[in-house]
């Protein structure tokens, strides 16, 4: 693709504060790409500098160094007017707007196309309606901004976004107050928007799972501030997804995708057999307990589980002994009783 089409591009940029005179360095050395149409999830441990990359993106806070461009352009050398028809923004904390209904909240995304007398034209009417329909917000439209719960206010707000019409989204945190439905439902709307309308999205959330399944790229902020950007699938296979984010008791499981919080501490290892759907589940149980899995199939100690006319029952083969029980419960309990007794 040519680098000409690009919709945001950093060169070498340092973000972070000045205090004092003196410079306070959160992330150094950014040279990032954003495309057209893609969805961008900027991740990283708390305070390892999300919102502060993003505010300098948006223009709202100087960097330190470096350049930022817009569609080619130098973000300093754009006019308010002009940067607001390229790039929009949804931070989760701003929301000066008195008195307005969800409506008249959403109309203010066109200022930057309606002039000082904020007469709406036929065009901004279009965008309004478009925006009210993409972000599913029109039963909202009539009533007070201080009246919305905080899901209801953070689709408003990417509404308002939508109708800035820019090519660039950026958004702090958008799911954060929304319950998991609707945290499904947003990054579906946005991985959608980035897709059907060419926006260029990035966003920062603290939702790994969902950011892992949805996103063209990851940008994982490390704590030491670096940056690496890639496919999520890269950024599990090569370990960087777990180093972002590696703490104390717990770990990213490369084969289930999650974060696990138990490690095995259990010299108990077990082969497990059986549909996989029922295997995962008996894994993550005997792992709950401390409990490891042995990949070979002549071990000793050996789990089979199966599933018959909906009931489920597991064959635990003990060092040659079979029992045979009929929930997880009791696999455990009888796990837990034959170590006992054997120790
Ligand atoms: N106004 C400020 N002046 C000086 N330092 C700041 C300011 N705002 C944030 N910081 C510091 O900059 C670093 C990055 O903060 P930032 O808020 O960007 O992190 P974050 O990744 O968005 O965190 P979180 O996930 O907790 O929202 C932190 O060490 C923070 O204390």
């Amino acid at each position: 693709m040519n680098r000409l089409s690009l919709a945001l591009e950093t060169r070498q940029l340092s973000v972070g504060y000045r205090q004092k005179g003196a410079e306070r360095i959160v992330a150094g050395k950014l040279s990032l790409d954003l495309w057209p149409g893609q969805l961008v999830c900027l991740l990283g441990a708390n305070g390892s500098g999300k919102s502060t990359l993003m505010r300098t993106l948006a223009g709202l806070l100087p960097g330190l160094g470096g350049e930022i461009l817009i569609r080619g352009r130098h973000l300093t050398d754009l006019k308010p007017a002009e940067l607001a028809k390229e790039l929009s923004v949804v931070l989760t904390d701003r929301l000066e707007t008195g008195n307005l209904s969800a409506g008249e909240v959403i109309a203010l995304g066109r200022t930057p196309y309606t002039g000082w007398l904020g007469r709406l034209s036929e065009s901004d009417h279009y965008h309004i309606n478009l925006a009210i329909e993409q972000a599913g917000v029109a039963s909202l439209l009539t009533r007070k901004i201080q009246e919305l719960s905080d899901g209801e206010r953070q689709k408003l707000l990417l509404a308002r976004a939508l109708a800035q019409d820019t090519g660039v989204i950026l958004l702090d945190e958008p799911t954060a107050h929304l319950d998991l439905p609707n945290r499904v439902e947003m990054m579906g709307l946005l991985r959608e928007l980035a897709r059907d309308s060419s926006k260029a999205i990035l966003l920062s959330t603290h939702e790994l799972d969902l950011a892992l399944q949805s996103a063209d790229q990851l940008w994982l902020m490390g704590k030491d501030g670096s940056l690496a950007a890639g496919a999520p699938e890269d950024l599990v296979l090569n370990g960087a997804f777990e180093a972002a984010f590696a703490g104390s008791g717990f770990y990213f499981d490369q084969l289930s995708g999650t974060f696990m919080v138990h490690r095995t501490h259990n010299l108990l290892h077990f082969a497990l057999a059986g549909e996989p759907r029922l295997v995962f589940w008996t894994q993550r149980a005997l792992e709950r307990k401390g409990y490891g899995i042995s990949l070979s199939k002549n071990h000793a100690l050996r789990i089979a589980v199966q599933e018959e006319n909906q009931d489920l029952h597991w064959i635990l083969d003990w060092k040659g002994q079979r029992f045979s029980v009929r929930s997880m419960e009791a696999l455990l309990q009888q796990i837990h009783f034959l170590a006992e007794s054997t120790d």
